[in-house]
């Protein structure tokens, strides 16, 4: 079903385009819920199976290391078979993950689950920017990107919700990892989904022609530019900050500051809440201002002093918050603002950081870049709960010993202190000769 530039077929219509973006991220709600469905059960896998800090970290650290495996050829796997054929086999695995990992508390066990999960569900999400560039190429395509990565977050945010909408679930580890595997399989009917939209479309609208191989070429990794790495740099202390930090923040809540499982999960909630709400209005603002270093920087300067906050000011007076299916919740006015702050800069940063790579490298290598920045990035996600929970488990920390938290949140404010670093490189790089147009203002943007 190639067709080239030329083609006489009709681009697909916003109906058709619309539908895909929606099981797509449906597919996407699926795979980034059953990732975070373990935050809310860390506490009970310790009671319940005695298992310790750093095996907790290590369900999350397996997966980085099987989407590092996978990345290395799983773009080159999704030119072979296709966008249609690899949503539904990657969210198959991701399926097939989530029940592996529910089905028994044997150790061993879950992190072959989690193993799975980081070889189904990073090849998804490739899969997924690729079905968006093809649906969407020249028409709304940040606006699309914007809109996937919010359901996508949704998913993230339901697991903290469901601590309050499905609490009875919550008198065991297991039951909430049942639920995880349901919300997998509509992932996995929603990738059918796709499958049959895609189908319907072959032969009849233009999709664009194939991508070029998104095989990871390492030789090839010194040719990127400067601006390139700085990029990859400040991708790999962000993601390697806040995907920890968020996944052990349920836990931290209860254990650190006294918080029910409930409370907990809703306070934890608003970072990705945040993000669903505020990441497609950055994409907006940023695409009409320029300025995207500049930006970049001024989300790492706001994330500098958070992990400090929740850690040494007092939490200040009970404030109520209210969610719809979920309820009402007591919450300490200093970890709302913190969790929102956060969720502020986990909207800014991703929203103007991946479109940016589009501005640096030829688009005839932005397959590669991308594998490249999300195999770095999981490197960093791999190492950092490795060291954390180490560090908390060194410390004895828990409720008897919030201090010991205390080392943990200090290496995360040294991270972000990096991601300063790089998006204050960046921005001096990109003002000068060897720039790539990411300080150009709305004036010169429009002026071509
Ligand atoms: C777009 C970005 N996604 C990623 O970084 C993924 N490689 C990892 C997602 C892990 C949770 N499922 C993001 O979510 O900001």
């Amino acid at each position: 079903m190639t067709t080239g530039p030329h083609t006489a077929l009709p681009r697909p219509t916003p109906t058709q385009r619309w539908l895909a973006l929606v099981f797509v991220s449906l597919a996407m709600f699926g795979n980034y819920y059953v990732y975070d469905a373990l935050g809310p059960i860390i506490d009970l896998l310790r009671e319940q199976e005695g298992f310790s800090y750093v095996q907790t970290g290590w369900l999350y650290n397996i997966y980085s290391l099987a989407a590092v495996l996978v990345l290395l050829f799983g773009g080159y796997v999704i030119d072979r078979w296709g966008t249609k054929l690899a949503i539904v086999v990657f969210s198959t695995i991701c399926l097939i993950a989530a029940a592996v990992t529910a089905s028994t508390a044997q150790f061993e066990v879950m992190l072959a689950g989690r193993f799975l999960l980081g070889l189904g569900a990073e090849p998804l999400i490739v899969a997924a920017t690729a079905v968006l560039a093809k649906w969407f190429k020249g028409r709304e395509l940040s606006f699309a990107f914007g809109i996937n990565l919010s359901i996508a977050r949704l998913g993230s945010a339901s697991t903290d919700w469901s601590t309050s909408f499905a609490a009875p679930l919550y008198e065991n580890w297991q039951d909430p990892l049942w639920l995880a595997t349901g919300v997998a399989a509509v992932g996995v009917t929603a990738a059918m989904l796709y499958w049959v939209s895609e189908k319907r479309a072959e032969g009849r609208v233009d999709l664009g022609a194939p991508p070029e191989t998104d095989k990871l070429d390492l030789k090839q990794m010194y040719a990127f530019s400067q601006s390139f790495w700085y990029i990859v740099g400040l991708c790999v202390v962000f993601y390697a900050t806040v995907f920890p930090f968020r996944a052990f923040a349920i836990d931290y809540f209860q254990q650190a500051h006294g918080l029910d499982r409930s409370t907990a999960g809703m306070l934890s909630s608003f970072l990705p809440l945040a993000a669903i709400i505020v990441t497609p209005l950055f994409g907006l603002w940023v695409d009409r201002v320029g300025h995207r270093s500049v930006f970049m920087a001024v989300g790492s300067l706001v994330m500098l002093p958070l992990f400090l906050a929740v850690t040494y000011l007092p939490p200040g007076p009970e404030v109520g918050v209210w969610l719809p299916f979920v309820g009402r919740a007591q919450v300490p006015v200093t970890l709302l603002l913190v969790m929102l702050l956060l969720g502020g800069v986990f909207s800014l940063i991703p929203a103007v950081m991946w479109p940016s790579v589009a501005y640096i490298v030829r688009e005839n290598r932005l397959g590669a870049a991308y594998s490249m920045m999300t195999l770095c990035q999981q490197i960093g996600v791999f190492l950092v709960p490795l060291a954390v929970t180490s560090m908390n488990q060194f410390n004895a920390a828990g409720p008897e010993n919030t201090g010991g938290y205390a080392s943990g949140m200090w290496f995360y404010t040294t991270l972000a202190a990096l991601g300063l670093f790089f998006s204050w490189r960046l921005w001096q790089v990109e003002r000068g000769p060897n720039g790539h147009g990411l300080e150009r203002g709305a004036k010169e943007m429009a002026a071509g």
